[in-house]
C-alpha cells in the first residue's frame, strides 16, 4: 500500500517513515516544499497525483502557535485552504485521506475528556485554523479520517522535550504552567496508528469508520507534570536534569491562548480500530533515551 505524506521534516512524517521501513506491506513517501507547497495551491494536485497514492496522509501543517496570532493569513492559507485541497485532489485521485488536528480545537472550559461530540470553539488562531481545515478536509473528500492528537514530541524538529532537556543544562531552575491539562504523545504512536488504520481502511474500504477521531497517548498531566517527569527520566538515564516549578498561566504570558483542559477521550478510536496508545510515560521514555543516545554520539 503506498502512502504518500505532506510534509518531510515534520515530527510525524519522519516518525511514520521509520516505522513504515522496516514493514513490507507499507511504501511511504513524504512530499515537501518546493513541489507541494500548502501556501501554493497549484502545487497540490499535481505533486500528489505524481505521487500516485493508496491513501493521503495530511501531515503537514503551520504549527507555530504563537507566530500563527501575527500571522493569520498564512496559517489559515496552510491549515485550512492547503490542507482542503490536499483532500480535494486525493479524492480526485479516488483515494481517501487521513488528516492530522489537534486538541487545540478546543476552548479547555471543559471539565473532563472531550469526546468527538464535543462543539470546538479554538481560544488561538491556529486552533482556529485547523478547525477549519478539518471542515475544508471533511467537505473535499468524504473518504477521511481525521485524527485530533495532542502534546505531540519526538527525537526530530521542535517539541517540548527537546526544550526541557536543553534548558536542563544551564538553568538551576524552570518555571512550567500547571494549569493546562493534556495528554502528550509520541510521533511514534501516532505513526503506528495512523499506519493501523490506514491497513485498517484499505483492507475493508466499504466499512463506515471514516470520521473524526481523537488519538493521544493514555494518561493526563499538565505541562510542568509533564516537564517534571521528562527530568526525572532524563536523570535516571544519566542526562541533565533540573528543578522544575509550578507556575500559573498568568504568570508565562505568550501571545496564543491555550486551552487550561484539552485532554481528550480516546475510546472511540480504541472501539472503531481496537487500538489504544502506549501510555505518555513508557513512550517519553524511549525518546528521551534516544536523545540522549544521539546526544552521546554527537548526532
Ligand atoms: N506538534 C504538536 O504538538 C501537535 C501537532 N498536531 C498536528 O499534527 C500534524 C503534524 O505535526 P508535527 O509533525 O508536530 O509538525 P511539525 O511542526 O513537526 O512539522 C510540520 C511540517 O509541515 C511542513 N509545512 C509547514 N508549512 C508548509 C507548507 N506551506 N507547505 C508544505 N509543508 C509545510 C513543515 O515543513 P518544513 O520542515 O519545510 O518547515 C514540516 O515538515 C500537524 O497537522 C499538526 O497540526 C496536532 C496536535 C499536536
Ligand atoms: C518552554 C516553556 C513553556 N511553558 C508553557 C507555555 C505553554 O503554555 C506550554 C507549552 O508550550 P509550548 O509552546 O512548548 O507548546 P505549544 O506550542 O503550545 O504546543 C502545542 O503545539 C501545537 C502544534 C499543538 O497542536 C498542541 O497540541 C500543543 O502540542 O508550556 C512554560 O510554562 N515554561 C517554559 O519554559
Amino acid at each position: 500500500m503506498r502512502l504518500v505524506v505532506t510534509g518531510r521534516e515534520g515530527q510525524v512524517v519522519r516518525s511514520l517513515m521509520e516505522r513504515a521501513y522496516t514493514r513490507r506491506d507499507f511504501d511511504v513517501v513524504a512530499l515537501g516544499r518546493p513541489e507541494l507547497d500548502l501556501a501554493k495551491p497549484e502545487t497540490i494536485a499535481p505533486a500528489l497525483t505524481a505521487a500516485r497514492p493508496d491513501l493521503v496522509v495530511s501531515a503537514a501543517a503551520y504549527t507555530a502557535v504563537d507566530q500563527a496570532e501575527d500571522e493569520p493569513d498564512l496559517a489559515f492559507s496552510v491549515n485550512s485552504t492547503g490542507a482542503g485541497h490536499v483532500a480535494a485532489a486525493a479524492a480526485r485521485i479516488g483515494a481517501p485521506v487521513i488528516h492530522l488536528s489537534t486538541d487545540y480545537v478546543f476552548n479547555g472550559s471543559g471539565e473532563g475528556a472531550y469526546t468527538e461530540d464535543d462543539e470546538p470553539a479554538p481560544r488561538s488562531v491556529y486552533g482556529a485554523s485547523k478547525l477549519a481545515g478539518e471542515h475544508a478536509v471533511a467537505k473535499a473528500n468524504p473518504r477521511h479520517l481525521i485524527l485530533r492528537t495532542a502534546w505531540v514530541y519526538s527525537p526530530f524538529g521542535r517539541n517540548f522535550v527537546k526544550t526541557m532537556l536543553k534548558l536542563a543544562v544551564d538553568r538551576d531552575e524552570i518555571a512550567v504552567v500547571a494549569d493546562q491539562w493534556g495528554n502528550p504523545t509520541s510521533a511514534f504512536d501516532v505513526a503506528d496508528a495512523i499506519l493501523h488504520s490506514a491497513a485498517t481502511l484499505h483492507g475493508n474500504m466499504g466499512f463506515a469508520s471514516f470520521g473524526v477521531y481523537h488519538l493521544a497517548g493514555t494518561g493526563e498531566t499538565n505541562w510542568s507534570g509533564f516537564a517534571r517527569h521528562i527530568l526525572v527520566t532524563s536523570q535516571a538515564l544519566g542526562g541533565p536534569y533540573t528543578a522544575v516549578k509550578d507556575i500559573s498561566t498568568s504568570d508565562y504570558p505568550t501571545k496564543a491562548q491555550r486551552p487550561a483542559n484539552s485532554r481528550l477521550s480516546t475510546a472511540k478510536f480504541t472501539s472503531v480500530f481496537g487500538r489504544t496508545a502506549p501510555d505518555w510515560r513508557m513512550s517519553m521514555k524511549e525518546v528521551v533515551r534516544r536523545l540522549l543516545t544521539e546526544k552521546r554520539r554527537g548526532r
